[in-house]
This record gives structure tokens, sequence and C-alpha cells, in this order.
């Protein structure tokens, strides 16, 4: 019986496992475990389009959708589209607890987002608080729940969770995730564009943090192989660095990337659930707690499964260019981490 459904499960999940599949696919998946995911800021600019991603995933049995207000609207619309899950909308405090009961994934893209001119860390003083609050319900309704952490600055909103989850009794360091998918989906876009490779076909670690100079993608172990000038090598590091700061300036004050972060959160959380439910082999970019650096928290290729991280992979090789800029990222995100902790400790 078990052997049965663990095959019917890798059956439906290898047949979503491609992002575009993800994005079509709705079929009859009785024999896939219930699944309930919950998203807090779910009528923001990432929450409505990263709800309507996660209904379409027949992973998910269970969709429910909190924030602080627009909820009921947002579930009401997508609740009609014809798959798997049941959605349902929260709104307001006294409901978080409701929103959270049983979630086996509790993805969180709640808080500001920049505007021309600001740093991740300017929003530090807005979303600090809105996620030490949320962590501390998750804590009391849904303490073994996998966190997905969107929001910025997540290098400090990552420290903050896990202290608010050790405070509670509750903090186990595999269920914890701040979400960098986004960065490793503008390292693959920008790659196959400079060398000339199917997108699809492209893979490029991405290490280090999430803000400016601590983001680091390892373009010389991207795949399909390419012979791009080291010119070119920088060029695309700081296009994948400076990639939030694109979107925010085009925006031009109408906030940040909502529609890229919306399918890279819907992508990070599929993996989650892909190991949850045994698929063996998930792998993802992840800013974790991790020992593969003198720093409590850094971001590299972790290995997904039924408790979450099943673990943190090695770096691998790195070139000269990419070692220098490992050593450059470590102060700042060394900072911005014991912000986060000094604060969930503080307050
Ligand atoms: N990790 C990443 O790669 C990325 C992270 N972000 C971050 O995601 C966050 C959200 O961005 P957007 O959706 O564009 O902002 P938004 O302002 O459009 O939406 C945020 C939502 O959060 C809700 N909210 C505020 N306080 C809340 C609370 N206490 N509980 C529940 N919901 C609450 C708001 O009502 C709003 O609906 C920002 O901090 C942004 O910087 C954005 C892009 C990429
Ligand atoms: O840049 C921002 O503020 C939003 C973000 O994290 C990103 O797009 O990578």
């Amino acid at each position: 019986m078990k052997a049965s459904i663990l095959r019917s499960v890798r059956s439906a999940v290898s047949r979503s496992s491609s992002s575009n599949r993800l994005l079509s696919r709705s079929f009859a998946t009785e024999s896939v475990p219930e699944r309930k995911v919950a998203v807090l800021g779910a009528a923001g600019g990432i929450g409505q389009p990263l709800a309507l991603l996660m209904k379409l995933n027949p992973l998910v049995s269970k969709l429910a959708l909190y924030d602080i207000a627009g909820t009921p609207g947002v579930a009401a619309d997508v609740g009609h589209v014809n798959t798997r899950s049941e959605v349902t909308g929260y709104v307001g405090e006294e409901q978080l607890g409701k929103a959270l009961e049983g979630s086996d994934v509790v993805i969180i893209p709640a808080g500001v987002p920049r505007k021309p001119g600001m740093t991740r860390d300017d929003l530090f003083n807005i979303n600090a608080g809105i996620v030490k609050s949320l962590c501390t319900a998750i804590a009391k309704y849904c303490p073994n729940a996998l966190i997905n952490m969107i929001s910025n600055p997540v290098n400090s909103t990552v420290p903050i969770a896990a202290e608010v989850f050790k405070k509670a009794g509750t903090y186990d360091e595999k269920k914890l995730f701040g979400v960098t998918t986004l960065d490793v989906v503008r390292a693959k876009t920008f790659y196959a564009g400079k060398a000339n490779v199917p997108v699809a076909e492209v893979n490029v670690p991405v290490i280090g943090g999430h803000a400016g100079i601590t983001i680091l993608p390892l373009f010389s172990q991207a795949t399909p192989r390419a012979n791009l000038s080291d010119d070119t090598i920088v060029a695309l590091t700081k296009r994948t660095q400076d990639g939030g700061t694109e979107v925010v300036e085009a925006k031009a004050g109408k906030g940040s990337a909502t529609l890229s972060m919306a399918y890279a959160g819907a992508l990070f959380a599929d993996a989650c659930l892909k190991g949850l439910n045994g698929v063996p082999d998930v792998v993802e970019c992840s800013f974790v707690q991790s020992t593969i650096t003198e720093l409590p928290f850094f971001a590299s290729k972790v290995k997904l499964g039924k408790n979450g991280v099943e673990s943190v992979l090695d770096l691998g090789p790195l070139s000269d260019f990419e070692k220098e800029g490992l050593e450059k990222l470590k102060p700042e995100l060394k900072a911005s981490i014991e912000k986060g902790i000094q604060f969930a400790n503080a307050n």
C-alpha cells in the first residue's frame, strides 16, 4: 500500500517537475498526500500571483490565504480555478491561527517592498516586526511547518525567525528557508542570453545571501558550459546582484519584483512539497542555517527531504573571482544576520 502511494506520488510529481508544467497541469491526484500551504501576505503584489501559482500546483490540497486586508476577494477569485486545492481566505490577526493550523508549508511574502533609492535593509524597521509577529503565531499554530521566508531583508528576517522559534522552543533548523530562488532564476536567464544556450537547460548555483554583493552567482559552475570572457562574467555577476534594483527602478516607485518573485516562490515551495512527499534528489539553493562557512546562515545548494533540509551541499570549486566575491560578502552578511538576531532578542 505504502509503496503504491509512493509510486503514485513520484509519478504525479515527475509529471509536474518542470517549471512550465507546474503552471499548466491540473490532473486527478487522489493518491498524492494531503498538503496544506499557507501564504501570509496573500493579497499583496507577490501574494496574489503566488496564490494563483500555488492553486495550480497539484501537490497542494488546502491553500490558506492570509493578509491583514483583502484576502476574501483574492480567495474567492483564485478559488474558482478548477484545480485540486480548496482555497480559504483569512483576514486580520484573529484569523491567523486558523490560517496556519495544519500547514505543511508556510510562505511569507508579507511586508513592505522597496522604492527607488532604498536598500533592502531600509525595509528592516517595518518588516522585522511583521516577520516576528507572524513567526510567533507559526510557533504556536504550526510549529512543524516548513517556512519559506520571502520578506526582505531576507539576510535578517531568517535569523529573526530562528530566534523567535528558539524562544518558543520550536526551532528546527531543517525547516527554515530564506527564499533566494529569484537570484537563481535571474542568473539562469541572464546566463542563457549571453551563452546563447536554451534557458530551460541552464543551471547556475547562487550562494551567500539575498542583497547586493551578498548575492554570489557561481557562473564557473554554470551548465551547459560556455566560453565566456572574464568581462562578461563580471557583468553577469553584477546584473544578477542588481536584478532586484533593476526591477525597482523600472517600476519607478510602484514596488519591486512581484511576478518573477511569485514564479520563483512557487518553484521553491513546489521543491519543498516534493521533498516532504519523498521525491528523491530535490536540490535548490536557499538561505539556511549552515556550517559551510563561518557564518551561521548562508545560501547554497540544499537537498530537500521529508523533514526539510536533508543536507547542505558543499560549495564546490570556485574561480578566483568567486573566491574574492565570497570573502567580500562575508562582513555585510554577518552584520545583517547579527542585526536580525539582536532585534529578535531585544524586542
Ligand atoms: N526574497 C525575494 O527574493 C524577494 C522578496 N521581496 C519582498 O517581499 C515582500 C513583499 O513584497 P510585495 O508583495 O511586492 O509587497 P506588497 O506591499 O505588494 O504586499 C505585501 C502584503 O503584505 C501584507 N502585510 C503587511 N503586514 C502584514 C502582516 N502583519 N500580516 C500579513 N500580511 C501583511 C500587506 O497587506 C500586503 O498585502 C517585501 O518585503 C519585498 O521586499 C520581493 C521580491 C523578491
Ligand atoms: O529588490 C527588492 O527589493 C526585491 C527583491 O528582493 C528582489 O527583487 O530580489
